[in-house]
């Protein structure tokens, strides 16, 4: 059964109508990564990487981001730790205060301290977890709640954790799907705060793969969002929903082709972007992504 609903929504706006906001991300450019160890299902390392091929497509992804008018911090890599390209794993921050990641497996556990000294040297108010969670991999802000997932990497006890450090409420949300481990892969948030549009107010919105949660998951999403883009098995599949969205523009994979065509009936910009070589490591374009909201630096 298809899970498209590609229809536009009464209430679709205009490209010209779709407001942007302006980010302020944190990256790492990809100078060593390889894929030398199993940890999700993507990653096979009997596989050839090409470290260029890597740094090329990441650099057209930190360019457009520049073009866009958007800021970006940079971290610098650790040789030693190919996964640290992947800075949406490296925290997760609202309001200048930085969670910190506290990481599932033992191979990126030597990501921790580099993101926390980060967080620490660039003003925020740095919180060290207790709890194991993978950041912004597993934690999405959309309007004033946090949509957190679990299942294979953040733990629900992660879930309390960031609920009582930034004071929101937070929805958890299981997932079923080994290839959709972060919930990052699986659910994109395309207006990342509410907003007003065309005179009218704009609700954050969101799109996500239903197959990728649990029954009860499902039915939370589809309460709380309506009007959601449920993208196709095969977008997500490609990790069209590992994107990331201003509220106007949204970048994507270029193979995402259905999800393309839904963001542009619904009034976005899609901006395709292709990152096939950290694909190899189970990552895409929101991966590779941390956003830094109310930073102080
Ligand atoms: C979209 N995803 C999954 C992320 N937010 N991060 C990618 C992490 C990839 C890394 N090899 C790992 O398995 O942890």
């Amino acid at each position: 059964m298809s899970t498209q609903n590609t229809a536009p929504a009464a209430h679709a706006l205009s490209a010209s109508t779709r407001m942007q906001h302006h980010r302020r991300y944190l990256m790492c450019r990809p100078e060593h990564f390889t894929v030398s160890y199993t940890i999700n299902p993507w990653m096979v390392p009997a596989n050839p990487t090409d470290t260029a091929v890597a740094v090329r497509q990441w650099q057209t992804l930190y360019d457009t981001y520049l073009a866009l008018g958007h800021e970006v911090e940079l971290i610098d890599p650790v040789e030693g730790l190919p996964d640290m390209v992947y800075t949406a794993n490296g925290g997760f921050v609202i309001d200048g205060v930085a969670y910190g990641p506290k990481f599932r497996f033992q191979e990126r556990a030597g990501e921790a301290g580099p993101f926390i000294d980060w967080f620490r040297a660039y003003g925020f108010d740095t919180r060290v977890p207790v709890e194991v969670n993978e950041g912004e991999g597993d934690f999405l802000l959309v309007g004033d709640t946090i949509l957190a997932g679990t299942g294979f990497r953040s733990t629900g006890d992660s879930h309390r954790e960031v609920g009582e450090v930034f004071g929101r409420e937070v929805i958890s949300l299981s997932l079923t799907d080994p290839r959709f481990y972060h919930l990052d892969t699986a659910l994109t948030v395309l207006d990342p705060v509410e907003g007003v549009a065309d005179g009218g107010p704009e609700r954050a919105n969101i799109a996500y793969l239903p197959a990728a949660f649990d029954a009860r998951s499902q039915a939370i999403l589809a309460e709380r969002y309506p009007d959601a883009i449920h993208v196709s098995d095969e977008d997500g599949a490609v990790f069209g929903l590992n994107s990331a969205s201003d509220g106007r523009n949204v970048l994507i994979s270029p193979r995402a082709k259905g999800f393309e065509r839904q963001l542009r009936d619904r009034g976005y910009n899609p901006v395709l972007i292709d990152l096939s070589e950290l694909l190899l490591g189970g990552g895409g374009i929101k991966c590779c992504t941390l956003e830094l909201r109310g930073a102080t630096s």
